[in-house]
């Protein structure tokens, strides 16, 4: 990076973090008006009298504003003119800011900015003049002995220098600048590469900057204190002084920093925006010098520097690695701008610096891009780098939370990362393998499946229902045309595919509609267990993620790894949680799934030979999108029990209890059940059953054998007929009919 390359990044977060007069820098301004249009939301929530329109308007103006902020191409303007720093973290990540370029260029910055060309004096370039001079006259001073031991540094182990150049008017060599210690943050962002020629010193110069009135100007007695949290700019308290700073041709005010940088700073406050980043750096940066960072009584105009806080014992390392210490000037200004190093010249350093092409300097983003290439290989930094905010649970967002994208990092799942670590270690930088310990390592071996995440694979293996099942055609009382019609298409074909291809080959999707409660899920288990199938039993919930673009590669996972383990049946319960008609208002996320659903279900993505089946159960048939309807050939009605099918029911269930009820007291009570669905004469059947219980004296409770208590009677299920009621309304039943009779195969 060149010269210009760091005065822009300086430049940039100066005035992205700096007030400009009174309505803020762009980061104040945009966060300012996000905070008005949440404001305004909870406005328009809380009372209903604030008209629509005018909320609508107002919205708008701001969102226009927002935007405006966002993507302005002015120099002060949009946000992305200082998003270098930004930039170079998200680079590397799949994202659409990738194409979100700064449209500021180093030269016009510099030219602006440091080449005055009025007679106005440019207090940066008279600034940078002076550490010229400054740095010159150091050059000129021996370089003491090399001191007898090197402290070990306690506070900032970073690496520190100054970075100056000789006084010229070209845009790489312009009269000289410094990086300050709060620009660190800035430093670690940017390779620095210094032109040869140009001397570099490093180290703490506190007092060479109260030389230059580097460390704030006096401030008002609002910078007294320090104000927790960052404040907008309406209720900012104890703002500094106002100061100008003239700019060749256009003069410029910088509102010096707020009071939460400071802390206790007297009469005095300025300290200038700097001041801001020893506020977020921590306990380190701030207070070291008692007065806080208001040291300074010179009341120099232009921007005010704040302390930087250097250690004289801290020790810097070095470009080339090797530890070196800072001594800084003392008071009577002999030892100013020494350095001295273990074993080296001066000399050695400066050409460490001068390398030209391959500077040994390297700063924290390129450490960190190259640390990750070493660990992900040279797709280099993912999403981990980021969405790398912390999360919290169960609390809400507020306008000053930090944005987390939702978009998963590599090594975080739905289990907190732990399944992520166990199937992907590679996740972790342990290696590209999959897991030789997890227990579907094999399958991964499957072309199929050689797109999918082995984490999305172990959560649908998960769903895998047991085959070993008990449940029976049997089982399931009347219903006599669905168990016909799933044996034909389910099945057989599953058990004999010679038999069924072609033009008898089997619908690839069946859907089980009707009434809450009338056997559709133990249809479900009962195909599982007669079909000889893999059953995967699959709920919305397993399908959907919290981040954005997992549902879908669930959808895909699904279907693939059902697709190794053929003849299988996918059953997805309450499919109408998943397919519901698409529309304008829905989310772009569960678009997605539902249209993965619908391409994967597809005859073009499902082969005619693959004994493959998906089942859905639903009690809204009527929400179901059209297009998934058309999937899902095969629809059939599962209605309410018939009397007869009511009695089987009974029957069975009664069957392995104690009671005295004959044939006909059963169809005394199938008939004053009448719109009761399965479930509801399961739950009649238990309430009967605690007739007898209740008819026992509660002292006798604790010693009463299970042969003394009575049989089950006729009159326990009468009482129990007035505390369960059916439970499916005939509005209800009457929808479904209609739904049977527009779309069922039941009602031929
Ligand atoms: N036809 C039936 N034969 C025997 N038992 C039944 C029948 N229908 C329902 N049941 C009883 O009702 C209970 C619930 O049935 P199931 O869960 O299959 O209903 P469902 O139609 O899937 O309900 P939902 O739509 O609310 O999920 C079963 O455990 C069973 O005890």
């Amino acid at each position: 990076m060149e010269a210009g390359d760091v005065f822009l990044h300086l430049w940039q977060k100066r005035n992205l973090e700096s007030e400009n007069g009174a309505n803020g820098g762009p980061g104040d301004k945009t966060e300012a008006l996000r905070f008005n249009l949440v404001q305004l939301y909870y406005l328009k929530m809380a009372s209903s009298d604030i008209d629509d329109l005018a909320v609508l308007s107002k919205s708008r103006q701001l969102l226009q504003e927002y935007g405006d902020l966002i993507d302005g191409t002015q120099e002060e303007g949009g946000l992305n003119n200082y998003a270098e720093p930004i930039l170079a973290l998200v680079g590397n990540s799949k994202n659409e800011s990738k194409e979100w370029k700064c449209g500021l260029q180093a030269q016009d910055v510099v030219r602006k900015y440091l080449t005055s060309d009025t007679k106005d004096s440019n207090p940066l370039e008279e600034e940078y003049n002076k550490l010229a001079d400054l740095l010159n006259k150091a050059e000129d001073t021996p370089p003491p002995p090399p001191p007898p031991a090197v402290v070990e540094s306690k506070v900032q182990p970073r690496m520190r220098q100054r970075v100056s150049g000789p006084q010229q008017d070209s845009i790489n060599t312009y009269p000289s600048f410094t990086l300050m210690e709060s620009d660190d943050v800035l430093l670690e962002n940017t390779e620095v590469r210094v032109p040869p020629g140009i001397p570099v010193t490093n180290g703490s110069r506190r007092d060479e900057m109260e030389d230059w009135g580097m460390m704030g100007t006096s401030g008002g007695p609002g910078t007294r204190g320090r104000a927790q949290g960052r404040p907008y700019p309406w209720n900012r308290t104890g703002r500094g002084q106002v100061t100008s700073m003239s700019t060749g041709d256009r003069s410029q005010t910088t509102a010096i920093q707020d009071s939460r940088s400071y802390r206790g700073g007297g009469g005095s406050g300025g300290g200038g925006w700097r001041g801001s980043v020893g506020g977020r750096s921590g306990g380190d940066w701030r207070g070291r010098s008692g007065g806080g960072y208001n040291r300074n009584t010179d009341s120099h105009s232009g921007y005010g520097y704040s302390d930087n806080g250097w250690r004289e014992e801290d020790i810097h390392e070095i470009p080339n690695g090797r530890p070196t210490t800072y001594k800084p000037r003392t008071r009577g200004g002999q030892e100013r701008n020494q350095w001295s190093r273990r074993g080296n010249e001066e000399e050695e350093l400066r050409s460490a610096f001068n390398t030209g092409p391959n500077p040994c300097f390297k700063t924290a983003s390129h450490q960190m891009v190259l640390e990750q290439q070493k660990k992900f290989g040279r797709g280099g930094m993912t999403e981990a780098a980021y969405g790398s905010g912390k999360r919290s649970l169960g609390v809400r967002r507020s306008v000053n939370t930090k944005f987390v994208p939702p978009v998963r990092r590599d090594d975080e799942d739905e289990y907190g990362g732990e399944l992520m670590r166990r199937c992907m270690p590679q996740a972790s930088g342990k290696g590209r393998g999959v897991d030789e310990e997890s227990p579907y390592a094999y399958l991964m071996t499957d072309d199929r499946l050689k797109n999918i995440d082995i984490k999305m694979v172990e959560l649908i293996m998960n769903e895998i229902m047991d085959n070993g099942l008990s449940v029976t055609w049997d089982d399931i009382a009347g219903l006599n045309l669905a168990k016909t019609t799933i044996q034909e298409i389910v099945v057989w074909p599953m058990l004999r595919p010679d038999i069924f291809t072609g033009l008898r080959g089997p619908p690839k999707g069946l859907l089980l509609f009707g009434p809450p409660g009338t056997g559709k899920t133990m249809i479900g288990k009962c195909i599982a267990a007669q079909s000889g199938s893999t059953f995967f039993s699959i709920s919305a919930s397993s399908l959907t993620s919290k981040w954005v673009g997992e549902g879908e590669k669930m959808v895909r996972a699904m279907f693939a790894v059902a697709r190794c383990h053929q003849p299988a049946v996918i059953f997805i319960d309450e499919i109408d949680s998943l397919l519901t008609q698409r529309s304008d208002t829905e989310h772009e996320s569960s678009r997605r799934i539902k249209t993965e659903f619908l391409v994967q279900l597809d005859g073009a993505t499902t082969e005619s030979e693959e004994r493959l089946l998906m089942v859905g159960a639903t009690n809204r048939p009527q929400e179901l999108d059209e297009a998934a309807r058309r999937r899902l050939v095969k629809k059939l009605y599962i209605p309410l029990p018939e009397e007869k099918a009511r009695q089987q029911i009974i029957d069975k269930l009664l069957s392995n209890q104690s009671h005295s009820l004959g044939e006909s007291e059963v169809q005394q009570v199938c008939q004053q059940t009448n719109g009761y669905s399965g479930a509801d004469m399961a739950n009649l059947c238990r309430e009967a059953a605690l007739g007898p219980i209740r008819s026992i004296n509660f002292a006798d409770i604790h010693h009463i054998s299970v042969d003394q208590v009575r049989p089950i009677t006729v009159e326990d299920f009468i009482k129990a007929l007035s505390i369960i009621k059916p439970s499916v309304s005939d509005r209800d039943l009457q929808l479904y009919e209609d739904w049977n009779v527009k779309y069922g195969i039941s009602a031929r």
